[in-house]
């Protein structure tokens, strides 16, 4: 064990297991996530090469390989729980995607939403069985965020009983699903339904693209796989061109929406029922990015304790570079980030289940409030993640930017969230949509509930009118509760703000549509507030339900960074909602100060209660025993390029070059 990390371990003033229960939702959970964990570390089978020195189709072909692995074993082990399933998952993945993921996250999912029961005894068999292996092919070349303009179309004919889907234009040919370019026989395929000569809208529809059996393409079906990207290189993200491809009319999901044998078209009881899979996942992308960012995290703080560079006093040894107030103020608000993403992760996964369990029973009425939420935490958070990783990759200086420490890896593999899944301006907009509408409701004395519920109380505030300077509302920067009111002031501020910059636009421009869009930014600042506000307040109700002093004394002075920074990084928002006033500023960054240095001592035990083992970072540089550079040598060595002591390309071309000149 590296000394320094030692005597950080033996420093911190709290117990990590308790946390790590807390974390995990109990010591029972704990104890069982570890039990899997185990499995898949002292498994040979999952003793592969570094994936970094494979080639992009050797690693498709060990994530396939891994996938089928890991059905075969949990199905030996009998782990079918979702949360054993996602345990085992996460070990055995790392933090690579998936190759047959979509299979799990979206086809499966989409099919037990949207099929009747005889399409789900018909389907889950199979798709269970991994007979079929299907994908979510929504998004075309020409149209990914705006899903009412896609263009493959299913148009029914009765005399066969079929639908006939078509690709008509180039633009129009499915891209980007994952799994879709080798990987699955079936897809999911979102087309506009043509029946009786009218166009209803998108509906979902299981489209056959691979023979069962011989995995070779369907006549009419063009697929493959869409080429290099950024990252996702154990992903076929593909694409698919439909000609006259015939399916009967059985395979159109119809739980809400239907076509009746004479082409009749049955109305759902709402059109978004079709874009239930989404909400699921985005909603479950919000404790992805907790996750996410705590890797990084525990990379760079480990990294920052073992790593000794430069000069503080003369004279003195080499300091721990965390022990630079820079480096704590690049790191510790991303972990307080990370706690406070975790918890919200855990409560937005909590909502999800709660309204689609009444969504099931018939009650629609709290889609919308889903939607607005799931859409915000998902960009908010898959944003604030995506920069933190790289924040946490520089840190780490040159050795960060190595494939050995992870953080590459980390980054270009979650950075997508911010894309996939509703592009995040876009996901943004789609709060503010919310917001406003609550707004409007509350400003004309309806009660409004759920996470906006303050706009009701922005509502009284305007019957009785008071003076900006007889308010004191200034934030008290030491307590935590008076920063949470802030953020919910800040909040309502901002939402009242973006809809009187509406109303002006409305008054200027020809259409609601140029209004909206001509205060977008407003809009999306409103969002990002809002959402803001849920976290701070959703970490601050987390403490309440800690006992152990020690553990909640470390908790709170992460809750109190959390958003304290945010003030720093929002200083323009609370100075204009009158909430913090020109003198508090130094305050700020002296607060800051302080909490850096309260949470210095205890911030590799606060990584550490994360609880990642070494096979899940798979980081050099974030070892649990802070072996780096030892470690590093041997990691290089390993590299194709040092497979000969001399390359083929000095023979090739150095030494005629050399030769001639
Ligand atoms: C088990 C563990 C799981 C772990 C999971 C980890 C992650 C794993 C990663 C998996 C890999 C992912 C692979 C990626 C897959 C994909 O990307 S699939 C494709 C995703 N595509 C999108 O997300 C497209 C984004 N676009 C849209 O969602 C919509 O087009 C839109 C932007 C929301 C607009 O829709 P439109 O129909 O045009 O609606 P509007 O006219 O704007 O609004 C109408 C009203 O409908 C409301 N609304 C819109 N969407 C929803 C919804 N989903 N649910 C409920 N309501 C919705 C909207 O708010 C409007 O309401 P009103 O204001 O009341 O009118
Ligand atoms: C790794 C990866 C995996 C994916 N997997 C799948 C999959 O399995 N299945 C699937 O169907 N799709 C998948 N996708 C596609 C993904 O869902 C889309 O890329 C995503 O929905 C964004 O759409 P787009 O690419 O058309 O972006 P665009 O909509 O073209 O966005 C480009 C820019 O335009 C802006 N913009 C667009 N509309 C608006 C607006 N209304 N207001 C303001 N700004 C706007 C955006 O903010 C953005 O800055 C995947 C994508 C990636 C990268």
């Amino acid at each position: 064990m590296n000394p320094d990390l030692r005597k950080e371990r033996e420093a911190a003033t709290f117990n990590t297991e308790l946390l790590t229960h807390i974390l995990d939702g109990g010591s029972e959970r704990t104890r069982r996530r570890r039990e899997i964990e185990s499995l898949v570390i002292g498994d040979p089978d999952f003793c592969h090469e570094d994936a970094n020195f494979l080639s992009r189709s050797e690693r498709y072909e060990a994530a396939v390989k891994k996938s089928a692995l890991m059905i075969m074993k949990m199905r030996e082990y009998g782990i079918s729980d979702p949360d054993e399933i996602y345990y085992y998952k996460c070990i055995a993945n790392g933090s690579h995607p998936e190759a047959i993921g979509l299979h799990f996250v979206m086809f499966l999912p989409t099919l037990k939403s949207l099929c009747t029961p005889a399409q789900m005894d018909k389907w889950l068999p199979l798709a269970l069985s991994f007979q079929v292996i299907g994908t979510y092919a929504q998004t075309e070349m020409g149209h990914g965020t705006h899903i009412r303009a896609l263009e493959t179309t299913a148009t029914f004919d009765p005399a066969t009983q079929e639908f006939v889907l078509n690709s008509p234009t180039v633009s129009s040919i499915k891209w980007w699903p994952g799994g879709l370019g080798k990987t699955s026989n079936h897809a999911i395929v979102l087309a506009q339904l043509y029946t009786q000569g009218q166009c209803h809208g998108l509906h979902a529809f299981i489209v056959p693209i691979r023979a069962m059996g011989t995995h070779e393409p369907l006549p009419g079906v063009v697929v493959g796989d869409i080429g290099p990207k950024f990252g996702f290189d154990e992903i076929d993200n593909g694409f698919l061109k439909l000609e006259n491809v015939r399916i009967p009319r059985e395979n159109m999901l119809m739980k809400y929406a239907k076509v009746e044998p004479d082409g009749r078209y049955i109305k759902p009881p709402s059109d978004k029922l079709t874009y239930g899979t989404m909400v699921f996942i985005r909603s479950m992308v919000v404790g992805e990015s907790a996750k996410a960012i705590s890797k990084a995290c525990t990379i760079a703080i480990r990294y920052s304790t073992v790593r000794r560079q430069s000069e503080l006093r003369p004279g003195e040894p080499e300091p721990q570079i965390l022990d630079y107030q820079t480096q704590q103020f690049k790191l510790l608000p991303l972990l307080a980030t990370a706690y406070a993403f975790h918890f919200v992760g855990q409560y937005m996964r909590q909502t999800y289940l709660r309204i689609t369990g009444d969504i099931n029973l018939g009650d629609f009425s709290e889609l919308p409030e889903l939607h607005a939420l799931s859409a915000g935490l998902k960009a908010f958070t898959t944003w604030v993640a995506s920069a933190g990783i790289e924040v946490c990759r520089m840190s780490c200086g040159g050795h960060g930017y190595s494939h050995c420490s992870s953080l590459p890896g980390i980054y270009v593999n979650f950075t997508p969230t911010c894309t996939y899944e509703g592009e995040n301006t876009v996901m943004m907009l789609q709060t503010a949509r919310y917001l406003l509408k609550s707004y409007t409701q509350a400003s004309a004395g309806q009660k409004v509930s759920g996470m906006v519920s303050y706009l009701n109380e922005m509502s009284q505030q305007r019957l009785q009118p008071q003076q900006v300077s007889a308010r004191s509302t200034s934030v008290n920067l030491k307590d935590l509760s008076s920063l949470v009111e802030a953020y919910k002031i800040r909040a309502s501020k901002l939402v009242e703000l973006a809809a009187k910059s509406l109303q002006t636009e409305l008054q200027l421009m020809k259409t609601k549509e140029d209004a909206w869009n001509h205060c977008s930014i407003d809009l999306v600042r409103a969002s990002d507030a809002h959402c803001h506000f849920v976290i701070v307040k959703l970490f601050c109700s987390k403490l309440a339900e800690v006992e152990d002093t020690a553990v909640h004394s470390a908790l709170y002075s992460l809750a109190h960074l959390y958003a304290l920074h945010g003030v720093y990084q929002n200083t323009g928002d609370f100075l204009q909602a009158g909430l913090l006033t020109v003198p508090q500023l130094t305050q700020v960054t002296q607060q800051l100060k302080e909490l850096l240095s309260q949470i210095r001592p205890n911030s590799v035990a606060l990584v550490d209660a994360f609880d990642y083992r070494d096979e899940m970072l798979n980081s050099v540089l974030g070892r649990y025993d802070g072996n780096v550079y030892d470690n590093m040598f041997e990691w290089a060595r390993k590299s194709p390029l040092n497979q000969t002591e001399v390359h083929n390309s000095f023979y090739k071309y150095l030494k005629p070059l050399q030769s001639k000149l």
